[in-house]
């Protein structure tokens, strides 16, 4: 599997230019995260993935085909903002995971033994078979991103897309999305994943990409993910807030530890004599 972008310029209807030439090639099994501020491009750059959005300019190709062919091949599956999902729509968390399965339906959508087998096995993978017939609306903030986790399962994706999945989650959901995410890999897959956790980014990613109206810079998290780029990405004053701040060291790449606020930002990186 490889996942292509190049050159891409993302425009909306009202001229405003979210992403301009914007470029990243993934081309084997990876967890890359997607890091930048709001606004930054980053739903931007998933929904050109996603053939949501039409590039005004640049490529996007899977495999070496296009968008539509991907979708087509039930390639591409989308983990989106809890924000984007209309919650009061009575459907239940089964129905929803059945979603991943229409691609590979009929226009009748009568679901085969092989449709129902793979959404029982998504939701028993994200501990949540036994909610299958709540309506969604009625979940906590992360067993609603476990149904949609489930529902990317069922679609068996082979690039997973997932738009802030730890936000509003727990430690331990937290834990448990980045172990399903490292099978995922394991299997092959390539997962792109968007957070605003810049603390967790070197224990589970190998790779990032820093968007701030375009991809800044994409690679190995090592080479990547330093507090120069960061600060490219997020603004020049990480590094001066040091002072009388509570901070945390994180393992990060080569044995350095990663100096970061409560909020998560970087503020600088301690190396190893
Ligand atoms: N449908 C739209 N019409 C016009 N402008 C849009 C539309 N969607 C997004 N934008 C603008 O494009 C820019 C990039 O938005 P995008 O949602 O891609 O950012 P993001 O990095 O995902 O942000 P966040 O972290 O807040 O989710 C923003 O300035 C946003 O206001």
């Amino acid at each position: 599997m490889e996942l292509r972008v190049e050159g891409a310029t993302v425009a909306y209807a009202n001229g405003h230019v979210a992403l301009r030439d914007a470029s990243l090639v993934l081309d084997r099994p990876t967890i890359c995260g997607l890091l930048g501020v709001n606004g930054a491009g980053k739903s931007s750059l998933f929904k050109a993935v996603m053939g949501l959005v039409t590039p005004a300019a640049g490529t996007v190709r899977i495999a070496g085909e296009s968008v539509a062919t991907a979708q087509r091949r039930n390639w591409l599956a989308y983990v989106p903002q809890a924000e984007e999902v209309d919650w009061a729509f009575p459907v239940s968390v089964r129905d929803v995971v059945m979603m991943g399965r229409y691609g590979y339906m009929n226009s009748l959508r009568i679901p085969s033994a092989a449709d129902r087998r793979a959404v029982e096995q998504g939701l028993a993978r994200v501990g949540m078979l036994d909610f299958a017939d709540r309506q969604i609306g009625q979940l906590s903030g992360g067993q609603k991103k476990r149904v949609f986790l489930a529902r990317a399962l069922a679609q068996d994706g082979r690039i997973i897309l997932l738009d802030e999945p730890f936000g509003g989650v727990d430690v331990t959901t937290q834990e448990q999305i980045v172990s399903l995410l490292r099978e995922l890999r394991a299997e092959g897959r390539i997962i792109l994943v968007s957070t605003h956790d810049l603390a967790s980014v070197p224990g589970f990613c190998d790779q990032v990409a820093l968007v701030k109206g375009t991809v800044l810079a994409a690679g190995p998290t090592e080479k990547v993910f330093t507090p120069a780029n960061l600060a490219r990405a997020f603004g020049g004053t990480a590094a001066t807030q040091a002072a009388g701040a509570s901070v945390t060291l994180v393992p990060g790449p080569d044995g350095a530890q990663l100096v970061m606020d409560a909020e998560g930002r970087l503020l600088g990186q301690l190396r190893p004599e």
